[in-house]
């Protein structure tokens, strides 16, 4: 197949994780006959930096073009000024608003070698398995902001149809796993989240199939360090659902290991890794690459339905984790680019005859 994928590196480790990223595309690109074409574009600090903007419409619109579309990260204490009128992580938000990305899944695994860098006991970690369904273009981070002096706010606001159609997203994920959600929210107190939960619980009704709980997100925080194995979707709302994610990467043993995939009822699916900019380890070559790469893989999935090449280059991910090279946010030495080659090199192992032939040109 042929595919035009827009990267957007960004910031600080961004166009770091993202070579690796790319690289990992175009080795399955080789070895399984596609045609991927790469086109990258300027987005947060640095389009700042070229065009006082931190989202170009020369982005947009290439994005809008695209088939999928990559992103390492935004942002970094350059642009952190609090009196900036315009900050990168405005261009991320716009761009998620203008493609519709409402539903932003970030599964969470845990690799047994890498039992000892979580803070649970082996025996916990057995069989974590989780799909978060986070709301990505509603709530807090979307609503009206206010600043005086001595106050500012944020509107937190969510209308039924956006909870509607992440809740039935989540639910259709969950028929084709252990069929159980957990809706995540704060409706002891807060009005969206009773809006929430009631919406929630009547769309319940359409999967008899599915079992929902709901869970407060104070306990919630709690629970998924103390019972990761108990859930299997878990939809929540975005602030929530961005603190909760950052949370369950300690599970997996570092922050730059989880991917996401940014999904709409639109064609064009945003991938990126959860983490973001790492200013503190940038320009060093060390940031962990396989969030990104693992990104990578669920946009073969979703965007390109390339199933055969997204499992395989899960696996090749996989036997690096079993094997080394580490890197330096897992006690290892490897820098980023040998991250990177071990996991290319690991494709030729776990590649079976259906990934190597030319696929569905070979019938
Ligand atoms: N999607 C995005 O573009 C996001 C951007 N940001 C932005 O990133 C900047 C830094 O934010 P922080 O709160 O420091 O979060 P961060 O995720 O950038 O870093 C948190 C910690 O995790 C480490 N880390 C992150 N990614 C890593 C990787 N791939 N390999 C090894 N270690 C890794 C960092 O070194 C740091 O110690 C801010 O400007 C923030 O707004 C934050 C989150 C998401
Ligand atoms: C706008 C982003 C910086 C928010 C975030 O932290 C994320 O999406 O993970
Ligand atoms: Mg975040």
């Amino acid at each position: 197949m042929k595919a035009r994928i827009v990267t957007l590196p960004g910031d600080g480790v961004g166009p770091e994780v993202t070579d690796a990223a790319v690289a990992v595309l175009k080795a399955v690109a080789e070895r399984s006959g596609h045609t991927f074409e790469f086109e990258s574009h300027a987005i947060g600090g640095c389009a700042i930096d070229a065009t006082g903007q931190p989202l170009p419409a020369s982005t947009l619109e290439a994005c809008k073009k695209a088939d999928a579309v990559f992103l390492g990260a935004v942002g970094g204490p350059k642009w952190s000024d609090p009196h900036a009128k315009v900050r990168p992580e405005q261009g991320l938000l716009a761009l998620r608003a203008a493609l519709g990305v409402f539903a932003n899944l970030r599964p969470l695994q845990v690799h047994p070698a890498l039992a000892s860098f979580s803070p649970l006991k082996n025996e916990k970690l057995k069989n974590v398995d989780v799909l978060f369904v986070r709301e990505l273009t509603g709530g807090a981070y979307f609503g009206a902001k206010t600043r005086t002096e001595d106050a500012a706010t944020d509107e937190c606001k969510y209308t039924v149809a956006e909870i509607e159609r992440v809740t039935h997203r989540a639910f259709e994920l969950a028929r084709d796993r252990r069929q159980h959600v957990t809706s995540v929210d704060k409706a002891n107190v807060l009005e969206t989240s009773r809006l929430w939960r009631s919406t929630v619980q009547r769309i319940a009704a359409d999967y008899p199939d599915v079992k929902l709980e709901h869970q407060l997100v104070d306990s919630m925080a709690m629970l998924l360090l103390t019972q990761p194995s108990r859930y299997d979707v878990v939809v929540t709302e975005n602030l929530f659902g961005d603190i909760l994610t950052d949370e369950a990467a300690a599970l997996a043993g570092s922050l730059g290991l989880l991917p996401s995939a940014s999904l709409g009822a639109g064609k064009v699916g945003l991938y990126e890794p959860i983490h973001g900019s790492a200013p503190d380890i940038a320009g060093k070559g060390i940031a962990n690459p396989l969030g990104a790469i693992l990104s990578a893989a669920l946009l073969l999935r979703h965007s390109l339905e390339l199933e055969i090449e997204a499992t395989t280059v899960e696996a090749a991910v996989a036997q690096v984790l079993s094997n080394g090279p580490y890197s330096r946010d897992l006690s290892g030495n490897a820098t980023t680019t040998q991250l990177r080659d071990a996991v290319i090199s690991a494709l030729d192992d776990v590649a079976t005859p259906a990934f190597l032939c030319g696929l569905r040109a070979c019938g």
